[in-house]
């Protein structure tokens, strides 16, 4: 089997003096996949990608990238390219001469780097404004001069730090399509690190959630997103609501779990669980009813609605409740414009034991 592209990241970890910066990470990233790391500020995304560039030298661990150990290869020669936050284009070069600049400093004579300049321009279509400055562009024009200058060296792997976070939303969205068409067209392995759930969800094939230089999980973004390891992935991610309490009764893999207040769920569990032991799972804010008298006897909590806002598409109600996290319910806009609520509102908020998740994991830290 072809392991062209493949990063296998083998206990890497990373100091700087007494500083941690990545604990040990273990992961396989697959050859031609689209990987997105995500996690908060100073989590050690950068590092990582940095070591996997070669700009950095992991402390202790190993780096494979297609099947051979790149650990301390220079950057030029391990088949990646790294594609900066600020782009890093040079302003005293066309566009041209700035996609063929490392052609040249490979020895390739002038007529074939152009050549090749011009393909890779044609590629992010900016073939037509290949005489500009880079001053002269927008910023989405400036961002895909920086990805065909990367693209230029044939890598193996694309490394992309905060690609769009220059841009303004409404071009973030349309460079967020072109990377995956990109990455689609080429079949190289794209690792992408944003700080956007979103942005990771929409474009991975695998989403790396970290927390204080480790990985805390790394799978599709479906599971990442509806199946949270812990209620830091829960909260980290979005879109669900942490709920704990304590173990009431037990039936194999179902559970009845009660919390303060005498609130009672049940759900189903991924280990054994004992009467007595805390629990914590998550439940999907947009598969939360709001109602006006209970109509279930679980799978319930009382709240007042402390703050409402309108998204276009839903509206996401705030509700102060025993739990310790605000409890968020995104309501369907028509729903809600039938019956608004407002600030006070003592309401019922109740769900289906399907839309909840077993929360593993002691990470109960909530990000940035
Ligand atoms: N050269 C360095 N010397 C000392 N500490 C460093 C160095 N580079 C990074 N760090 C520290 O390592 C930690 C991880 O940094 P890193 O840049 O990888 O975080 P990040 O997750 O990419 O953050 P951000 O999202 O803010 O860019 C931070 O605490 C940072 O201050």
């Amino acid at each position: 089997m072809s392991k062209t592209g493949e990063i296998v990241l083998e206990k890497i970890t990373k100091s700087f003096g007494n500083f941690q910066a990545v604990g040990t990470v273990d992961q396989v990233i697959e050859g031609g996949s689209y990987c997105c790391m995500i996690g908060p500020s100073g989590c050690g995304k950068s590092t990582l990608l940095r070591m996997i560039a070669g700009h950095e030298t992991p402390t202790s661990g190993r780096i494979l990238i297609g099947g051979n150990d790149v650990t301390t290869m220079r950057t030029g020669e391990r088949g990646t390219a790294l594609m900066f936050q600020d782009y890093a284009l040079f302003p005293h070069l066309n566009l041209k001469d700035n996609v063929a600049f490392s052609l040249k400093i490979h020895g390739v004579a002038k007529p074939a780097r152009q050549e090749q300049a011009m393909e890779m321009l044609a590629r992010v279509e900016l073939a037509n404004l290949a005489d500009r400055m880079p001053f002269e562009l927008s910023g989405g024009q400036r961002q895909r001069v920086a990805l065909a200058r990367a693209l230029i060296t044939n890598p193996q792997v694309l490394l992309l730090d905060e690609p769009l976070s220059a841009l303004d939303e409404f071009l973030r969205l349309k460079m967020r399509v072109e990377l995956k068409r990109l990455q689609d067209d080429l079949g190289i392995t794209f690792i992408h690190v944003t700080h956007t759930q979103p942005e990771a969800i929409a474009l991975a094939d695998k989403v790396i959630v970290m927390d204080h230089g480790i990985i805390e999980q790394a799978d599709h973004p479906r599971a990442v997103y509806d199946q949270p390891y812990s209620p830091y992935i829960a909260r980290f991610m979005g879109g669900q609501n942490v709920v704990t309490g304590t173990i009431a009764a037990t039936n194999g893999s179902q559970v009845v779990a009660e919390a303060e207040g005498g609130a009672r769920f049940d759900l189903p569990v991924k280990r054994d669980m004992a009467i007595g032991d805390p629990i914590s799972f998550a439940v999907r804010r947009d598969k939360i009813r709001i109602v006006s008298k209970a109509e279930q006897d679980m799978n319930t909590l009382q709240g007042e609605v402390i703050n409402v806002e309108y998204q276009g598409t839903f509206v996401k109600v705030g509700l102060n409740t025993t739990q310790d996290d605000e409890f968020i319910v995104y309501m369907d806009d028509r729903a809600y414009f039938d019956n608004p609520l407002k600030v006070g509102d003592a309401v019922i908020s109740e769900w289906s034991s399907d839309n909840v998740c077993h929360l593993l994991g002691t990470n109960n830290s909530s990000g940035d």
